[in-house]
């Protein structure tokens, strides 16, 4: 992490860019996507657009969306054990609200177009696993001879439609959304309005599955460590009670809430091997000579699970950040390159996971009749990111109190999407950035 630190912070003028991913950034995505672009000029419009509406300061705007969202998370594993598909609903949907202004049922077919798109982008990022990226050379090859560039011109042209129709969806209805925000706020000249449509259809592909995935790796360590489980919610019964769902107000007052939440995000890095930056000058830095152009990796996995770091690393202990409140947390990345949508991620998790420790106890659920046994390590890549391989698991409200009380959040919840966003338009213009909760 000190390494991380120096190069990728101290040095970042240097260390910010990415490899030359041909499949990726030259073919499926065209120079258009933030998180493939080499450090420069549009990068940088990008960088500030998507901090515009993304810092601190604004998040504190989506608390209310995020909480009527939540309310349906818990609703639904009251009666279904499908949280997989219920994750992915739920970050999406805050994600779509977000960005073209619609919240997101589960069913839509634009709605599973986005995540086929989102996931052959992630698989493509994996440097390495395409011919062309090995021996770029043949990408110059003419088309009936390069399968990969005519796949990449279907996959950019695919994507494209689907962005172009949700933006044409976003400034047609009544709810303010980032759509509508580039387009009257900010300045995009230096982007052509295709590369404007990209650099915001990004957000979803970036943001659904990343937060989702950490709540599956959250619910895995609920099964896993009932002990944390009750600390937690020893926690939340003192600070919240059963009477009322915590909010973020509350978790100031719940450290070891707050603990796990960061322990989660430590124990099991969703970028074990970060998204790798690339050097644009020559450097010298402890003896190495770093050529311009050089690979770096931030090697999340052995950077968190670090023995030096984080004592008996290994073990899922939120104790640690009680111990020592000042342990390195980076499990958004590090520098210029950090990512944009850490403060959504964080606020989106600092909701979700204290309502669901609150609601349930957690249990390992069944395979063929015996109870499935939840193998920490049964992880599965895609591309970049790492997933628990799907487990069975139950969830049990922890009482009749609690049960009933979700059920009239549900009934009684603001179902006015357009409402809430447009509330959200009227904090931002107020310029109220103040960062709180
Ligand atoms: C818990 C959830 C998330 C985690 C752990 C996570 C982690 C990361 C990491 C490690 C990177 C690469 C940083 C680097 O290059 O050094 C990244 C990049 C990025 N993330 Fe996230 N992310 C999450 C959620 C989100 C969300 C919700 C959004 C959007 C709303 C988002 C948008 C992006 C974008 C656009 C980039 C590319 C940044 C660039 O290349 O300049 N992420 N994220």
């Amino acid at each position: 992490m000190e390494i991380t630190k120096e190069l990728f912070g101290k040095r970042g003028r240097i260390y910010s860019s990415r490899p030359r991913m041909v499949m990726g950034n030259e073919n499926l995505t065209q120079n258009k996507h933030t998180a493939l672009l080499p450090y420069g000029p549009k990068w940088k419009i990008h960088n500030r657009i998507h901090n515009s509406i993304l810092a601190a300061g604004k998040t504190q705007h989506y608390t209310e969306l995020i909480e009527s969202e939540s309310i349906r998370v818990l609703h639904h594993l009251m009666h279904t054990n499908e949280y997989n598909r219920c994750y992915t609903r739920f970050t999406s949907s805050i994600i779509f609200s977000l960005v073209y202004g619609k919240p997101l049922q589960g069913d839509e077919p634009e709605f599973h177009e986005m995540l086929k798109i989102a996931e052959n982008f992630v698989a493509a990022i994996a440097g390495g696993t395409w011919l062309v990226d090995i021996f770029p050379f043949i990408n110059r090859l003419p088309s009936f001879l390069n399968p990969w560039k005519s796949m990449g011109n279907r996959f950019h042209d695919r994507a494209m439609r689907l962005f172009q129709s949700n933006a044409s969806h976003a400034m047609r209805t009544k709810a303010w959304n980032f759509t509508k925000h580039v387009h009257a706020a900010e300045d995009t000249s230096g982007l052509t309005d295709k590369e404007v449509l990209y650099m915001i259809g990004v957000l979803f592909e970036a943001g659904n599955d990343s937060t989702s995935t950490v709540l599956r790796f959250c619910t895995m360590a609920a099964i896993l460590f009932p002990d944390a489980v009750q600390l937690a919610q020893t926690e939340l019964d003192a600070v919240v009670g059963p009477l009322r769902l915590p909010t973020v107000a509350d978790l100031p007052q719940m450290p070891y809430v707050s603990a796990f939440i960061n322990e989660v995000l430590r124990w099991r890095p969703i970028t074990p091997g970060g998204v790798v930056h690339a050097s644009s000058e020559d450097d010298t830095f402890m003896g190495y000579q770093i050529p311009r152009g050089s690979v770096l990796m931030f090697n999340h996995w052995s950077a968190h699970l670090d023995e030096d770091t984080y004592t008996d690393s290994l073990s899922f202990r939120p104790d640690r950040w009680l111990e020592n409140p000042n342990l390195p947390l980076h499990a958004f990345g590090y520098g210029r390159r950090v990512c944009p949508g850490q403060y959504v991620a964080r606020k989106t998790l600092d909701i979700m996971v204290p309502r669901l420790l609150w609601a349930f106890d957690f249990e390992a659920g069944y395979e063929n009749g015996v109870r499935a046994k939840i193998d920490p390590y049964n992880l599965q890549e895609l591309g970049a990111l790492l997933r628990p391989v799907p487990f069975p698991a139950i969830f049990k409200p922890r009482d009749e109190a609690r049960r009933a009380l979700i059920d009239m959040a549900f009934a009684k919840r603001d179902t006015d999407i357009d409402g809430i966003l447009n509330r959200v338009k009227t904090a931002i213009s107020r310029g109220s950035d103040i960062i709180s909760n």
